[in-house]
């Protein structure tokens, strides 16, 4: 579904990553970790194209980025949810406004979803705060709401930057249960995390992968994490 290959990234002309190979297939779930500033958000940033690499392919969903138009991008990037780390909402508008953005960026006719959208509200546990504006949720709830914005085109891939970020144990322990659930239907995963606990728990329950990045590199972590 999304494939790296040999994909180096620089910024100014430093190299952040450096000959990743990287391939996200149907129904995987992967976590993606390493210190602060080693590229986590960058590697995610090139999955979803927001950047393009210096050097090396990235192919989605069977095409090549570099040989697709700004159309072919934006339509390709709709299958591919994102959770951001500051999850980036407009705070003048309500939840439920919040989340339903992509269907109105997509041309999709709101109202007609309604019934879809009060389903995915209720199923981030979310059903009672679909009128609040976003300043007024807490970080939990922030973090839920921007997991339902990030599916409800019903992607077929779920990149999500530290989505556990400011949240208490149990709360991860909930967002890391949805995540699940959505492998569950079928969807590739890719979770950024600094949260080591919260990798040793998915492990029991979900086959993930880890990947970390070292040195400019990413490399499969061992059994031992
Ligand atoms: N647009 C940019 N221009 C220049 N440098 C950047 C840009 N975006 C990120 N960087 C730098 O690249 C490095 C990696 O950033 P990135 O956000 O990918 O790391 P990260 O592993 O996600 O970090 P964290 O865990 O702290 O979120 C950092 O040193 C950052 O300052």
């Amino acid at each position: 579904m999304i494939e790296l290959e040999d994909v180096s990234h620089s910024y100014g002309g430093a190299e952040l990553l450096s000959g990743i190979s990287l391939r996200l297939q149907p129904g995987s779930f992967h976590f993606l970790t390493g210190p602060s500033g080693a590229g986590k958000t960058t590697l995610l940033k090139l999955c979803y194209a927001e950047l393009r690499p210096s050097r090396g392919r990235v192919r989605l969903f069977g095409a090549e980025l570099g040989r697709m138009d700004r159309d072919a991008v934006a339509r390709t990037r709709r299958r591919i949810g994102v959770v951001h780390q500051d999850c980036q909402f407009l705070d003048h508008l309500p939840l439920a406004e919040n989340v339903s953005l992509p269907l109105l960026a997509a041309g999709r006719d709101v109202a007609a979803e309604s019934e879809n959208l009060r389903e995915l509200l209720a199923w981030v546990g979310l059903e009672a705060q679909t009128a609040s504006l976003p300043p007024q949720l807490s970080g939990g709830e922030r973090q839920r709401a921007a997991l339902a914005r990030a599916v409800i085109m019903s992607p077929d891939v779920i990149l999500a930057d530290e989505p556990t970020g400011n949240v208490d144990w149990e709360m991860s322990l909930r967002i890391l249960q949805l995540l699940i659930e959505l492998n569950r239907m079928g969807k590739a995963i890719l979770v950024a995390t600094h949260d080591l606990n919260l990798i040793r728990t998915a492990k029991a329950h979900v086959a993930a992968r880890v990947l970390r990045i070292k040195a400019r590199q990413v490399l499969l972590a061992g059994a031992d994490l």
